[in-house]
């Protein structure tokens, strides 16, 4: 499979604080990525320099094997952001004509059919749109744009749970007819678990864990039962998180389960759980939130 984006060693600094440090990221051609973090963890940081809108102090971008210079912005990229200021005298046709102009696969035809179906009128003001319609115009764009890569920071800010579902939906169906490489930063893991085929966490500006979905559904596991068996049982394993409660004690773990140890959890009056993709997600920030490995990264 094609890289369409590498970014490589990447580190942004404001004043003293290290908004991103040795960020290495590469997404390949026709895939739909997660990207997931706390707040401030970096990723609208990361989103707006490989948009071009912010430059790295150090490391290197490159879309489609071409360097990103300083001030450049791909055409091969189409950046929707919810923090995005649009002009709010501005027609919602206008801001779609100027998006058109830009991304050399946009979709009238789409573009019409989604207006529609969102029930946005082309001819009102954008300062005139509820929140939520003003999420909906971006997340039209980005669809429309048909880009090879389309970035959606925060595509669900403003929408009610059966619009964020219709938006999903569609994504999915057009990216069925239409492959390109999707990349979706936001905090509500699980209703993107069903879009995303890989995801990364980000944490303190950098990297944290990448993975396919797929993996952690098979391998995050939650085990319950008496502290010395769960000890035991986990000699061997990948422990992520762990709290003790009485003589209990809970431990969450990455690593595949053989027929072997299920059959020995069983025994041992260990109960196993799977977890969902937020629920790992929240777990290993945890961890790493009370054991202090998650520090301020500053030079
Ligand atoms: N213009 C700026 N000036 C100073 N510090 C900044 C600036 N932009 C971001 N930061 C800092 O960089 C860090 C990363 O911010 P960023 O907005 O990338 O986080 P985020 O992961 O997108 O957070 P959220 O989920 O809350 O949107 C934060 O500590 C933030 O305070």
């Amino acid at each position: 499979m094609k890289t369409i984006l590498e970014c490589k060693n990447l580190l942004k600094r404001y004043g003293k604080h290290n908004a991103l440090i040795n960020l290495d990221l590469t997404l390949q051609e026709n895939t739909i990525y997660g990207l997931f973090g706390c707040n401030g963890a970096g990723k609208t940081t990361l989103l707006n320099m490989i948009s071009g809108n912010i430059f790295p102090d150090r490391g290197v971008i490159n879309v489609n094997e071409k360097r990103l210079n300083y001030g450049d912005s791909s055409k091969e990229i189409c950046y929707i952001s919810e923090k995005q200021y649009y002009f709010s005298g501005v027609k919602v046709i206008d801001l779609l004509e100027l998006a058109a102009a830009f991304h050399n696969r946009w979709d009238w035809n789409f573009a019409n059919q989604l207006l529609k179906e969102f029930k946005l009128n082309p001819q009102q003001k954008i300062g005139q749109l509820s929140r939520g319609m003003k999420t909906i115009l971006g997340n039209t764009i980005g669809l429309a744009s048909r880009a090879p890569l389309t970035i959606y920071d925060e595509p669900e800010i403003g929408l009610d749970v059966l619009m964020r579902e219709k938006f999903y939906r569609i994504l999915i169906d057009d990216y069925s007819n239409n492959p390109r490489t999707i990349l979706l930063s936001t905090h509500l893991i699980d209703e993107v678990t069903k879009v995303i085929e890989h995801f990364f966490i980000i944490e303190s500006g950098t990297i944290l864990l990448k993975d396919a979905v797929e993996n952690i559904c098979i391998s995050s596991h939650l085990l319950t039962g008496n502290r010395t068996e769960i000890e035991k049982f986990t000699s061997d394993k990948q422990v992520i998180y762990q709290e003790s409660y009485g003589k209990g004690m809970l431990t969450v773990i990455y690593d595949l389960l053989t027929e072997e140890d299920k059959r020995r959890a069983k025994i041992d009056n260990i109960s196993v759980e799977r977890l969902s993709l937020q629920k790992f997600f929240a777990y290993l920030l945890e961890r790493r939130e009370s054991s202090g490995e998650r520090t301020e990264n500053s030079i």
